[in-house]
């Protein structure tokens, strides 16, 4: 169904979910000119509340940043966050090393949560062609038919009618469970061991506690905590560890939670306190981390689902927003491609982004290990000493794996085949570099003391 710009009004789209990706969709499909309705199981956001020392912050790179930058929030976004320059890795004596993230003016932004979402909301009201219903959770869909229920505040059933739903229903969607009901989709699911509880290290003086414009990490193997800076002064921190440790805690209650911060987080516990840690673990819960997939990511020309909705990941490459963002990008360009063709569309989009949205997810569950082991080990400090060299060496040719994630829009997919064949080149050099002295070294020794210890390889020259 190509339309012309004239009728796009008469085109109605249902987005599920209000939370950041179906808040920047929403806009994405005003600006097209479609009759766009949201529905958000919960209240509006921007209601609720604020609770200090509760904040949640995310880091915005350059994937989310250009889709905040199409619908013209970017400025307003970044200004709003705290750019942050380098990781500081902090070792269990307390010792700190900081490695910048990239060139000079490179960095990431630490940007509340719910900031962003309720500005995100905003600018969507903004748009005549948009209306927000909130409390409204969709319980069914009758995609064929395009006819979607979903229960309101008090439990009484609507009905919505759209031309094109787009499910931003998180990693739990329903929009999906619906989808698989009537098409051929494959799905995966995985959660890992671990949980992940958030502390806060509260301001001290009114100035931050800590280094301001870095991204803390704790490596400790196994666990493994990172602290991102607020606007408030204060910093969240996210403490990832099995769930069995957090039983184990939990399970022991009183000092235990202090004492195992100060058996692998000694420096932390004046940044948050003995009172705080106690508490935390007290009235919290280690929440799970899960690892979506799916294919397609569309049923026929009626449905098609972004975010984590369509690819949740597990949290260790902070990109889940950023790509769930970038996925309103693309889909974008391919709705411009077929001018607002569904029926092509939907299709081509699923296609295209699937293996990168796949992509994504392997690179963050393997930094999954990567990241709490090996950034304590003398070899992963010493690869991105190299990492570093190279790409000063070779700068269009050797680009980091986490720069091309993080600091460029190369397409995810491509971004794991060039890793692999700049990891082949940069092992294989290390090899040469590192081990053929040594093998000369041993060949000239063994010659010293056994000089015809070669003779096998001269060639008799007998036939
Ligand atoms: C610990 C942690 C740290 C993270 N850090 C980062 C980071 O640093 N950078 C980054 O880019 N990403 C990060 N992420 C990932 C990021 O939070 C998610 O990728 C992002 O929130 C996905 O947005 P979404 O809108 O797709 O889904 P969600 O944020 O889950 O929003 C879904 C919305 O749909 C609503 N909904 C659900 N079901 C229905 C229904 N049936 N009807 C109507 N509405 C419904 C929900 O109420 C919710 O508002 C992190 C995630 C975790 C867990
Ligand atoms: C709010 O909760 C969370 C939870 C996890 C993350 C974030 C916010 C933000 N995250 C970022 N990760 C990278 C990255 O590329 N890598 C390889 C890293 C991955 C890990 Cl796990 C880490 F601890 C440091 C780096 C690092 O490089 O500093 C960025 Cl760059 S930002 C992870």
């Amino acid at each position: 169904m190509g339309s012309t710009a004239m009728d796009l009004s008469s085109v109605k789209v249902v987005v599920i979910g209000g939370g950041l990706v179906g808040a920047m969709e929403a806009i994405f499909m005003a600006k097209r000119g479609f009759q766009v309705d949201l529905y958000e199981s919960r209240e509006d956001i921007r209601t609720l509340e604020h609770v200090s020392g509760r904040s949640i912050n995310l880091a915005l790179s350059i994937r989310g940043r250009e889709a905040l930058r199409l619908v013209g929030l970017e400025d307003q976004i970044v200004g709003g966050g705290i750019p942050m320059h380098a990781r500081l890795i902090h070792g269990v004596s307390g010792r700190k090393s900081a490695q910048p993230y990239g060139k000079e003016g490179q960095f990431i932004s630490s940007v509340d949560r719910r900031l962003l979402n309720e500005t995100l909301l905003t600018e969507a009201e903004k748009y005549p062609n948009i209306r927000l219903h909130f409390y409204h959770k969709m319980v069914q869909a009758d995609f064929d038919n395009g006819v979607i229920f979903f229960t309101d505040k008090d439990g009484s059933k609507v009905k919505a009618c759209p031309d094109l739903t787009i499910g931003c229903d998180g990693a739990y969607s329903t929009t999906r469970r619906q989808m698989m009901r009537c098409g051929r989709i494959d799905f995966s699911q995985e959660y890992i061991p671990h949980g992940y509880m958030e502390l806060c290290i509260p301001p001290k003086e009114g100035k931050f506690a800590a280094e301001t414009n870095y991204l803390h990490i704790w490596p400790r193997d196994e666990f493994m905590m990172i602290a991102l800076p607020n606007q408030d002064c204060s910093f969240t921190c996210t403490l990832f560890m099995p769930f069995v440790n957090f039983d184990e805690i939990e399970a022991a209650g009183g000092q235990a939670p202090v004492d195992f911060f100060r058996k692998y987080f000694p420096d932390a516990i004046p940044l948050i306190g003995e009172k705080a840690i106690r508490t935390t673990f007290e009235e919290g819960r280690a929440l799970p981390m899960v690892s979506v997939k799916c294919s397609p990511y569309n049923y026929k020309d009626k449905v098609v689902i972004l975010g984590d909705a369509a690819h949740a990941m597990v949290p260790f490459y902070g990109q889940g927003m950023n790509c769930g963002f970038e996925d309103c990008i693309v889909f974008n360009q391919f709705l411009d491609k077929f001018n607002n063709d569904f029926a092509k569309a939907l299709p081509a989009y699923s296609e295209h982004r699937n293996p990168d949205a796949k992509a994504i997810c392997d690179l963050a569950m393997y930094n999954y290990v990567e990241m709490r082991s090996l950034v304590n080990s003398r070899w992963f400090l010493f690869r991105k000493r190299v990492d570093k060299f190279l790409s000063w060496l070779m700068p269009s040719r050797y680009i980091p794996l986490y720069s091309m994630v993080t600091f460029s829009r190369i397409r995810y997919h491509t971004v794991i085949q060039r890793w692999k064949k700049q990891d082949m080149i940069v092992n294989k050099g290390l090899f040469y570099l590192l081990c053929l002295p040594v093998i000369i070294a041993g060949a000239l020794t063994l010659k010293r003391f056994k000089p015809d210890v070669f003779s096998w390889l001269k060639f008799s020259g007998k036939t």
